[in-house]
């Protein structure tokens, strides 16, 4: 995979400020973005990273079917807090790879009835289409070998492996579940293999 680092600036941030450093694939010419804090590389605790899929409906708009925004800020808020990490924000994990637009057509089948992974399968989609070769690039791109990831997804946590990331340790990324994201989220848990999620509905 070819990725290259375009440009890094300043990013101002009600949370603090970052780094935003501006990736494009060489191949798809699919653009990412990495936020960073403190210097990556400093001392043996490998940095607090959160490798985070684009989600127009919620971090736009402020959805509330999913909890993409508010996994979000509180990772922003974490790395704030300890003065040291990045977000890796993936474009084209949209949807978990599907796309926006076919992600729309699945929300209208839930509407109907099915739950996060039938509305894939009835439309003839792939459950999860992201890959996680870019996200490596970019980080090894930043001297990123090691890492403390924040996430629930086991998958994620091994296709980070598989690229030559070290997740020397994972945190819960957890919000608080409301009516409208109750269900995506008991999916996760009971048939995605998600860690941790099942303890919001105890
Ligand atoms: N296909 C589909 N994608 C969804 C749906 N709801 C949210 N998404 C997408 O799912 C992505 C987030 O992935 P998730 O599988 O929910 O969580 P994750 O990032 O794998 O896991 P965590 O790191 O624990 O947050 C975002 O790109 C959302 O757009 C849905 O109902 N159907
Ligand atoms: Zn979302």
């Amino acid at each position: 995979m070819k990725i290259e680092r375009i440009v890094s600036t300043r990013l101002p941030t009600p949370f603090g400020e970052f780094a935003i450093h501006g990736f494009r694939e060489g191949d798809t010419g699919q653009e990412h973005v990495v936020l960073s804090m403190g210097d990556l590389t400093a001392g043996d605790e490998p940095p607090l990273v959160r490798v985070h899929s684009e989600c127009m409906t919620g971090e736009v708009f402020g959805s509330l079917r999913c909890d993409c925004r508010p996994q979000l800020e509180a990772a922003m808020k974490s790395i704030a807090t300890q003065g040291r990490g990045a977000i890796v924000y993936m474009r084209g994990h949209e949807g978990r790879g599907i796309g926006l637009v076919q992600k729309l057509r699945a929300y209208a089948e839930q509407d109907a009835g099915a739950d996060t992974i039938q509305a894939n399968a009835q439309l003839g989609l792939p459950i999860d289409a992201r890959r996680y070769d870019a996200a490596a690039c970019m980080l090894r791109a930043l001297g990123v070998n090691r890492i403390r990831l924040l996430t629930n997804n086991p998958l994620k946590m091994a296709a980070l492996a598989e690229f030559g990331i070290e997740v020397v340790q994972r945190e819960a990324s957890l919000t608080r579940p409301g009516p409208e994201n109750e269900r995506y989220l008991r999916t996760k848990a009971d048939h995605m293999g998600h860690h941790d999620l099942g303890h919001l509905f105890e």
